[in-house]
């Protein structure tokens, strides 16, 4: 079965329940248009839903750990170890996403889907395809069959959560090098062969690293000769085990009609390669916040897709659609909290 056989069954969203949803909208007590995007949202989640008073939380956070093979070759500012060393911060809940998710009251679980060492702790879910993946610069990152390991491990994980009852999914990463990968895989999806505009600091890297960074991606886009059209072959020639993991997950919550929202850079590359897989995905999608790494303005003008906020947050993790939450539920607690102009004995417009 091809890949794009097996998550072909995302249904259409109910763009009648959309219109539904707009028409009550508009006999709620404020001028018309006044929610601004809360209005269109409110609108996006009933055409996800199929229900005109959808509820988004409690929300599902899932964090893919993974190393990357890349990473030896110095393109972050923090060694790898820090990728295993952030899944035991996760279990202590002194992340960044678990404090936002505590704040949410999200369900949260970290997945070692191919971090480099062994985690003993409970508590991780382990679902090891590799000990990370090969360094993409001298060889392929990994196989098709590891590619497509860990698009299901992401899927079935997802499918869990919506299971426990979450009603809106967040896609978290940890990776050391990831931002490097991610670009990679940007630029192989788009075609290109040069990265300057799509790459950034990440965690925080030098002048003389930032160079070093684009000539490790732009030979190894030469090297690897990634097919644009084939988002497998771009993830297992310049991909990573997380970022495949974080793609399977949002195929399942747009399988179920949950909606799905996207983090930063890295969780939008995730998205990018879910549509490719199948293009339904993308109606599922709501983009939490715009990264301050430079490659995720490209990534969102291809996802067609504007962010709800814009901090300067470059953290990943999830944190970043974790802020925006609150915004959607905003929006579903004005469809289902306001009165409306005949509730309320207020008079519409003249
Ligand atoms: C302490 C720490 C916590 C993090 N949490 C997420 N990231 C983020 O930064 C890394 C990607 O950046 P680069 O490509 O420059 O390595 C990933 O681990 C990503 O999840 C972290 C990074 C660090 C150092
Ligand atoms: O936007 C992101 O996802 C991001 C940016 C920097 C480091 N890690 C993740």
């Amino acid at each position: 079965m091809t890949i794009e056989t097996k998550y072909s069954n995302i249904p259409s969203i109910d763009a009648e329940m959309g219109k539904k949803v707009f028409n009550y909208i508009q006999t709620l007590t404020k001028p018309v248009g006044s929610l601004g995007r809360l209005e269109e949202l409110a609108v996006q989640l009933g055409e996800i839903t199929s229900n005109p008073f959808p509820t988004v939380t409690p929300p599902g956070i899932l964090v893919f750990a993974a190393d990357h093979g890349v990473a030896v070759e110095g393109v972050s500012a923090y060694p790898k170890e820090v990728t295993a060393q952030m899944v035991l911060n996760f279990l202590g809940g002194g992340a960044g996403i678990n404090v936002f998710g505590r704040q949410i009251g999200a369900i949260q679980r970290v997945i070692d889907i191919g971090v480099a060492s062994d985690i003993e702790e409970p508590g991780v879910i382990q679902k090891k395809v590799r000990y990370g993946t090969g360094n993409f610069l001298v060889e392929e990152a990994m196989t098709r069959n590891e590619v497509e390991q860990a698009l299901e491990i992401g899927f079935s994980q997802c499918e869990e959560v919506i299971q426990e009852g979450a009603k809106c999914i967040i896609l978290g990463e940890l990776g050391i090098g990831n931002t490097t990968t991610s670009s990679a895989m940007l630029a192989a999806l788009n075609g290109v062969d040069s990265v300057g505009d799509l790459i950034g600091r990440g965690t925080g890297i030098s002048d003389e690293k930032l160079l070093l960074k684009q000539q490790v991606i732009e030979k190894a886009l030469a090297e690897r000769k990634p097919n644009p059209s084939d988002p497998i072959d771009v993830l297992s020639k310049v991909g990573g085990l997380e970022i495949a993991g974080m793609a399977g997950a949002m195929l399942a919550a747009a399988q179920n009609r949950v909606p799905i929202l996207v983090d930063g850079f890295i969780s939008t590359i995730s998205a990018l390669v879910a549509k490719a897989i199948n293009p339904a995905a993308g109606d599922y999608m709501i983009v939490g916040h715009r990264s301050a790494e430079p490659g995720h303005l490209l990534a969102l003008q291809l996802l067609e897709k504007q962010p709800l906020i814009d901090l300067g947050m470059r953290l990943g993790e999830g944190t970043g659609a974790a802020v925006a939450f609150p915004i959607l539920q905003s929006a579903t607690l004005m469809i289902k909290e306001m009165a409306t102009f005949e509730s309320a004995g207020v008079s519409s417009k003249e």
